[in-house]
C-alpha cells in the first residue's frame, strides 16, 4: 500500500522556479527545500543554472559577462538555462521526480514566460519563489559569506570579488522585473521580502505547494546552534532492553551532572531552551541544566510496540520474522503495535518546523529520534539513517551555515554501554563503523558552491 508523508494525492509534479537578484539566498532556500522534502520522502532535486553556466565554459566571469547587452555571454547563459531545464524534464520523466527546483535568477518576465510554457506543455505545475531584499547590510554579509569564496572568484582577492559581485548585481538590476501583484496575478507564487518580514502568497492551490510555502515562511538566517544529546545511560540500556521508561543508571546521572559544564563550554553565555521528551530518562538528564525547559511528546522514543521492554536477543527468539524484516528494511519496518522510523519522521515534522523558527536549542532525546533529526540536518539518506551510530554521553553541536551544517562532537568521557546493534545480529556493542561513513553528510554543500 502506498504510504505518504505529505499528501500528494493529485500526483502533481511541481517546478519551483527561483526568482531574484544574486545574493538573495535563492540557492540557500532551494537546498533547504530539497533537504526538507527528501526527508519527508518526496522526491526533490535542485537544478542550479550557475552550475550549467560554469560547465558551458564561462570560467571566471567578471561583471561584464552578466551585462544583458553582451550578446555572446547572453547566449551562453541562455544555453545554460536550457540545459538545466532539459535535465530537469528528463529527471521528471526518467526518475519520477515530484518537486524540481530551478535555481537561477530568472529575473525577466520573458525568461519566466519561457519556463511557464515548457512546464505547462508537460503538465508540470510552476510555482515561482522570489527572494526580494533591499537590506544592503544583509546583502553585503551574504556576499562575504558565500560569494567571495564561490568558484567564480577562485584566487581573486575578496575585496575585488565583492566589488565585482556588486557590479554583477547592478547588471541584473537593469533588467530585473520582480513579481508583481497585478502583472503576475495569474501565477502561483510566493514572494519573500527581506527573508520573511513580509510574505506575499498568490494562487497556492495544492497541499504540497502549501507545505513548501509554510516551510520557507519559517526559515530565518540569524546565526544560531542546535545541540543534540541522547539521555544519559539508563537502567534499561545497561540491561540491554529497548523502550520502557526507566531511570538513569549511576553513570547516566554522572553524565547529567556533567552536561551543564559541556554545554557551557560549547555555548558560552548564549541563552538556550532545552527540549526533552516526556520520558523520565531525558528529564533526569536535563535536570541540572539552568535554562528554560520544554517537554515534547513528539520527542519520545520510537515505540517498539509488542517488543517494548525486551532485549534484541529476546525479540530474535520470540519474533524471528519481525527481527529479520526489521534488519532488511529498518526505515520502513513498523513494530507490531508500534512505530517505524518513517512514523517517527512524520511526528517529528512539527519539531523540525519549530527548530527552523527558533534560535539556540538543546534537544535531549532518544537514539532513533536523534537519528531522524540528525538525518534532516545532514541530508542522510533514508536507508542509512536508522543505522547511524549516535553514542551515549556525547554532546553534538550543529551549526547551520549558508549551504550546510557544521558538526562538532563533544565527548563527556564518562563510560557508557553501547546500544548500537549492527545488521544481522542481536548483540549490541561498539559499532565497527567509526563514523567516517557519515562524513560525507556532514557538509551538504551544493556542487555549485564548493
Ligand atoms: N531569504 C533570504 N534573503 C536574503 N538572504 C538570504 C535569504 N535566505 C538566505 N540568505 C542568505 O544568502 C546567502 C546565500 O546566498 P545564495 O548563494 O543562496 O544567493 P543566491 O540568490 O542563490 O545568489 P546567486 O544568484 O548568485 O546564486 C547566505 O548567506 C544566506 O544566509
Amino acid at each position: 500500500m502506498a504510504f505518504y508523508t505529505v499528501s500528494n494525492v493529485e500526483n502533481l509534479r511541481i517546478c519551483v522556479v527561483m526568482v531574484g537578484l544574486p545574493a538573495r539566498g535563492k540557492s540557500f532556500i532551494a537546498q533547504k527545500i530539497v533537504r526538507y522534502l527528501s526527508w519527508l520522502s518526496i522526491k526533490a532535486k535542485c537544478f542550479n543554472v550557475g552550475n550549467y553556466r560554469r560547465k558551458a565554459g564561462s570560467g571566471h566571469p567578471d561583471a561584464e559577462f552578466f551585462d544583458f547587452n553582451n550578446k555572446a555571454a547572453f547566449k551562453i547563459r541562455q544555453k545554460a538555462a536550457e540545459a538545466a531545464a532539459y535535465d530537469m524534464m528528463k529527471w521528471y520523466e526518467e526518475e519520477n521526480g515530484v518537486v524540481a527546483i530551478l535555481d537561477g535568477t530568472n529575473t525577466t518576465r520573458e525568461r519566466r514566460d519561457w519556463i511557464l510554457k515548457i512546464c505547462r506543455e508537460r503538465a508540470i505545475e510552476p510555482m515561482f519563489l522570489e527572494s526580494w531584499s533591499d537590506d544592503t547590510d544583509m546583502i553585503l554579509r551574504n556576499i562575504s559569506d558565500v560569494k567571495t569564496s564561490s568558484p567564480d572568484y577562485e584566487g581573486v582577492d575578496p575585496d575585488v570579488a565583492t566589488s565585482d559581485f556588486l557590479e554583477r548585481i547592478a547588471k541584473y538590476e537593469q533588467v530585473y522585473e520582480p513579481l508583481d501583484r497585478e502583472k503576475d496575478k495569474n501565477l502561483t507564487y510566493v514572494k519573500l521580502i527581506n527573508v520573511a518580514q513580509e510574505v506575499v502568497i498568490n494562487r497556492i492551490q495544492t497541499y504540497l505547494e502549501s507545505r513548501v510555502v509554510f516551510y520557507v515562511m519559517n526559515l530565518h538566517i540569524r546565526p544560531r546552534c542546535i545541540w543534540l544529546s541522547r539521555h544519559g545511560e539508563s537502567v534499561y540500556n545497561v540491561e540491554k532492553k529497548i523502550g520502557g521508561d526507566s531511570c538513569l543508571s549511576e553513570r547516566g546521572f554522572q553524565y547529567a551532572k556533567k552536561l551543564p559544564e559541556l554545554v557551557k563550554q560549547s555555548a558560552g553565555d548564549a541563552d538556550l531552551t532545552i527540549w526533552t521528551s516526556t520520558l523520565i530518562r531525558t528529564q533526569q538528564t536535563a535536570q541540572d541544566l539552568p535554562y528554560k525547559q520544554l517537554q515534547w511528546k513528539a520527542l519520545d522514543e520510537l515505540d517498539a510496540g509488542v517488543c517494548d521492554g525486551m532485549t534484541y536477543e529476546e525479540i530474535e527468539e520470540k519474533y524471528p520474522g519481525d527481527f529479520k524484516a526489521r534488519d532488511e528494511n529498518k526505515y520502513e519496518y513498523r513494530y507490531p503495535g508500534g512505530e517505524s522510523y518513517r512514523d517517527v519522521v512524520i511526528r517529528l515534522e512539527p519539531i523540525i518546523m519549530e527548530l527552523e523558527r527558533q534560535e539556540n536549542i538543546l534537544i535531549v532525546t532518544h537514539q532513533a529520534v536523534l537519528r531522524c533529526i540528525y538525518a534532516y540536518f545532514m541530508n542522510v539518506p533514508q536507508e542509512e539513517s536508522p543505522w547511524m551510530s549516535i553514542p551515549l554521553h556525547t554532546l553534538i553541536k550543529l551549526e547551520p551555515k549558508a549551504y550546510g551544517t557544521e558538526v562538532t562532537k563533544i565527548k563527556a568521557n564518562i563510560p557508557a554501554v553501547s546500544t548500537y546493534k549492527e545488521k544481522g545480529t542481536s548483540r549490541v556493542g561498539e559499532s565497527t563503523q567509526d563514523g567516517t561513513k557519515y562524513q560525507n553528510f556532514l557538509l551538504s554543500i551544493p556542487e555549485s558552491k564548493r
